[in-house]
């Protein structure tokens, strides 16, 4: 697909596309759409980015020590916190009900966390369980550029990182999700991120 394509969208087909560059985030496609025409992958990755770089951060819908769950779709009111909140555990239940959406379902499996046994499931579950109490949001890693052990590796790192710190951190995970999902869309070069 080349950006003359995409600059001939409309809404509908947009979204349709672009819907999941942001996992769970149709409405932020919606916003970019408006901003049209892109005059290249760069400009459009550019539109998405900076988008989520001007929402604020925090979630003021979220309770302390709920353990906010993962939402359907996202809502622009829960900031960034809220598109963390999106992205489904890797390697967790979603994958096991067979419910991730395709991009997250290939990711995944890409980085072998469709093939993992028993004792690292537990491990990753575990994991991904304190990191999300700590953080209030589930820990994101963007999977291609990953294989199994090192998803528990870093997960074990980041755990330990101050709070804002690991904010930052797993938006610019977000972005490397993103910036592939885009490149694939349109057949660029996926593996820079
Ligand atoms: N939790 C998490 O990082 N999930 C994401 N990562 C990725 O590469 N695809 C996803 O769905």
């Amino acid at each position: 697909m080349d950006i003359e394509k995409v600059n001939s969208m409309d809404f509908g087909e947009f979204v349709d596309v672009f819907g999941n560059v942001i996992e769970r985030c149709p409405l932020i496609a919606a916003a970019v759409w408006s901003q049209r025409p892109f005059s290249d992958l760069e400009d459009l990755k550019k539109h998405f980015f900076a988008f989520i770089d001007a929402l604020p951060q925090s979630d003021p819908t979220s309770i302390p020590g709920a353990g906010a769950g993962q939402p359907l779709y996202w809502d622009p009111e829960t900031g960034q916190e809220g598109i963390l909140r999106c992205h489904p555990d890797l390697a967790g239940s979603e994958l096991r009900r067979g419910t991730l959406t395709a991009e997250s379902q290939r990711e995944q499996s890409a980085a072998g966390l469709t093939s993992l046994g028993a004792d690292e499931r537990l491990r990753l579950a575990e994991l991904n369980a304190q990191y999300r109490a700590r953080f209030g949001f589930p820990f994101v890693l963007a999977a291609r550029f990953s294989d199994r052990a090192a998803v528990s590796r870093e997960l074990a790192r980041r755990l330990l990182c101050p709070s804002a710190q690991e904010l930052r951190t797993a938006l610019g995970e977000v972005k490397k999700i993103g910036s592939l999902r885009l490149a694939d869309l349109l057949r660029a070069d996926p593996a820079k991120p």
